[in-house]
């Protein structure tokens, strides 16, 4: 038996940068959290400690910050390709990089045109993967938080022993959409393509009748994969924030559907992905981290 270095990765995980540009006294905020991680020849430095290959974690913050200075950010898919790019292509023994932003969102204070108060805590993400000369883009969002007071029922599922579940043609629907989905290619109009995408989410969660989560799950994903051709692949997690009804029998009064107690947890947590049958084996993107 020999023992030997299985996959790995090193980076520098969740810088947080702020840019601000500056078109007269009009200012623009962008807000980012990057987190870089390399991969190539890296054994020497697990093995012996020989570091002559190992481009520092802190290179690695020195340049997000650099190339924040050198050109605008422009949309994260862009910023994340360059960083990428540059370390595959400027370290010999780095053959991949992985880079991961997400944009946190600030609006303007109509008061001047340098104040902002930042928006909900929803994100804008992307994660590049450079391989050599190749680089696949997954982009998404987090934390985009939605409700619908009706159109959704639950119900017709299994009674074991343990079911004390009540069935529902009417319930509160509540959920924090994490959505990734994967690009076909690199030559994409990102801001266009993620503000369609956003918009088919939240249009398609408002819309569907829902008889579960799942299926409002993959109806999301139907209308992005439908709609936008540069997509190959949607992935989604979506947590079910349960809304009680309250039982308000005890004071005389009827709940008809109206009073609720808002869950934290436990919470149901429904996960799945959509996506084209002849896109199956293109995984790449999601599948070179190695799984820690
Ligand atoms: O939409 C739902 N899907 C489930 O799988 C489930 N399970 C549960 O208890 N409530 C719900 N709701």
């Amino acid at each position: 038996m020999a023992i030997i270095l299985g996959p790995n990765q090193y980076g520098k995980a969740e810088n947080r940068l702020v840019a601000v540009s500056r078109e007269g006294s009009v200012h623009t905020i962008r807000d980012l959290t990057v987190s870089t991680s390399l991969r190539g020849d890296l054994a020497d430095t697990h093995h012996t400690g020989d570091n002559s290959k190992v481009l520092a974690t802190d290179t690695q913050k020195n340049t997000v910050y650099a190339f924040a200075k050198q050109a605008p950010v422009g949309e994260v898919e862009d910023f994340a390709l360059r960083l990428g790019r540059h370390f595959v292509s400027t370290q010999e023994a780095i053959t991949g990089a992985r880079v991961l932003v997400d944009e946190h969102g600030w609006n303007r204070i109509d008061a001047n045109d340098h104040s902002f108060v930042q928006g909900s805590n929803e994100k804008r993400t992307t994660a590049v993967t450079v391989d050599g000369s190749d680089a696949w883009v997954v982009s998404g969002l987090k934390d985009l938080v939605v409700l619908k007071s009706t159109g959704s029922e639950f119900h017709g599922f299994p009674k074991d022993p343990y079911t004390t579940l009540k069935e529902t043609d009417d319930r509160i629907l509540a959920t924090s959409v994490t959505a990734r989905w994967r690009y076909l290619g690199t030559d994409v109009d990102w801001a266009k393509s993620f503000t369609e995408i956003r918009e088919l989410l939240l249009a398609t969660f408002a819309t569907k009748h829902s008889l579960s989560l799942q299926q409002t799950l993959y109806a999301m994903g139907e209308a992005v994969l439908e709609a936008r051709p540069e997509v190959a692949e949607v992935r989604m997690s979506m947590p079910n924030k349960h809304h009680f009804l309250v039982d308000l029998s005890a004071f005389g009064l009827e709940n008809d559907n109206e009073v609720f107690y808002a869950a934290d947890r436990p919470y149901g947590l429904i996960e799945g992905s959509v996506l084209r049958d002849d896109a199956l084996d293109a995984g790449h993107a999601w599948d070179t981290l190695p799984a820690f």
